[in-house]
């Protein structure tokens, strides 16, 4: 399996959804700490206002000056907007294209223009497809969208997402296959921080890599959830430790506080120290 190059470069624990025709929160963005901003072309955006919030998108792009990578969330392929929408985002220097409602590897492969694609995986065809989509080159993510997803299974809101969870599981599994990062769905309640924090450590568990997140507020907890505390760098430094020491040894196996390691777990611990001096002081804020 090789992992894709973007999957190992930067974290992205908290990436933040801005509509392009919210001149307002488009400049609030750039001072906000999120590790990745997409700006939002299509759901987000009425109609009416799909010109406009291009045109400020591309202004927004070409001014420059984000602390981190900026994706463009473009309109569907079956959309009048849908090519315009990528060639701006290519000569504008987009990180990437966010393609919404793929539902399988063609798509992708027909929008893509040589950016890298975050693929929203937020259909039941597309959930079906994700190992092909996973699959593709180009595509660097899947991101699930959770509220498309429930209205097309027709599903009930669930407080822990028991409806959607072999789709979440589903999205996380084909992207690990690939080595390509899974991001969770959006919280939708912006004033709810307990049931945002619940969502995380639940998308945290279940292998997602980061949480798309939809206001300000949402930022400081979703890194709290996918960063690394000083205890975890504490306790990943004392694992390796005691692996060194069980290997000089010549051990094949050893245990850590009582429990078996192997070296699975050293790697495992390796990759929380990497995730650590690259977030580090970050990770709560
Ligand atoms: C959800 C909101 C509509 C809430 O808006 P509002 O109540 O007006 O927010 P606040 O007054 O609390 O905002 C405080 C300040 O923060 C700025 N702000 C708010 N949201 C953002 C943002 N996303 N990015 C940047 N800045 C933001 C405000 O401008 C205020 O600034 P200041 O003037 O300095 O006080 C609103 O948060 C919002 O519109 N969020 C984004 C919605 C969105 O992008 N939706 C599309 C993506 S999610 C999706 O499509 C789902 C997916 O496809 C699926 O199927 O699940
Ligand atoms: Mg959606």
């Amino acid at each position: 399996m090789r992992t894709h190059p973007s999957a190992l470069t930067r974290p992205l624990r908290s990436v933040l959804y801005v509509p392009g025709d919210k001149p307002r929160a488009l400049e609030k963005a750039r001072t906000l700490n999120a590790d990745a901003v997409i700006l939002d072309l299509e759901d987000a955006v009425a109609p009416e206002h799909k010109a406009a919030a291009r045109g400020n998108v591309r202004a927004a792009l070409l001014a420059g000056g984000w602390p981190g990578p900026v994706f463009v969330r473009v309109n569907g392929p079956g959309s009048a907007w849908a090519a315009d929408d990528c060639e701006m985002a290519r000569q504008s220097g987009a990180a990437g294209l966010v393609l919404p409602k793929v539902e399988d590897a063609r798509t992708v492969t027909a929008l893509a223009c040589g950016l890298p694609v975050w693929a929203m995986i937020e259909t039941p065809a597309g959930v079906l497809n994700a190992p092909a989509i996973a699959a593709v080159p180009d595509v660097a993510g899947l991101l699930v969208g959770a509220n498309d997803l429930a209205r097309a299974l027709r599903t009930r809101p669930h407080p822990q997402r028991l409806p959607l969870l072999h789709a979440l599981s589903a999205v996380v599994l084909a992207a690990r296959a690939h080595g390509k990062l899974p991001l969770d769905a959006v919280y939708n309640d912006v004033r709810d921080p307990e049931g945002f924090a619940a969502e995380c450590e639940q998308g945290r568990s279940l292998g997602f890599a980061g949480k798309t997140v939809i206001h300000p507020d949402q930022i400081g907890p979703a890194h709290a959830a996918y960063g690394v505390t000083p205890q975890q760098a504490e306790e990943a430094r004392a694992v390796l430790a005691a692996w060194g020491d069980a290997r000089a040894a010549g051990k094949s196996v050893a245990t850590f506080r009582g429990a078996l390691i192997e070296q699975m777990h050293a790697d495992e611990a390796a990759e929380v120290l990497q995730l650590w001096e690259v977030t580090g002081e970050r990770s709560a804020h």
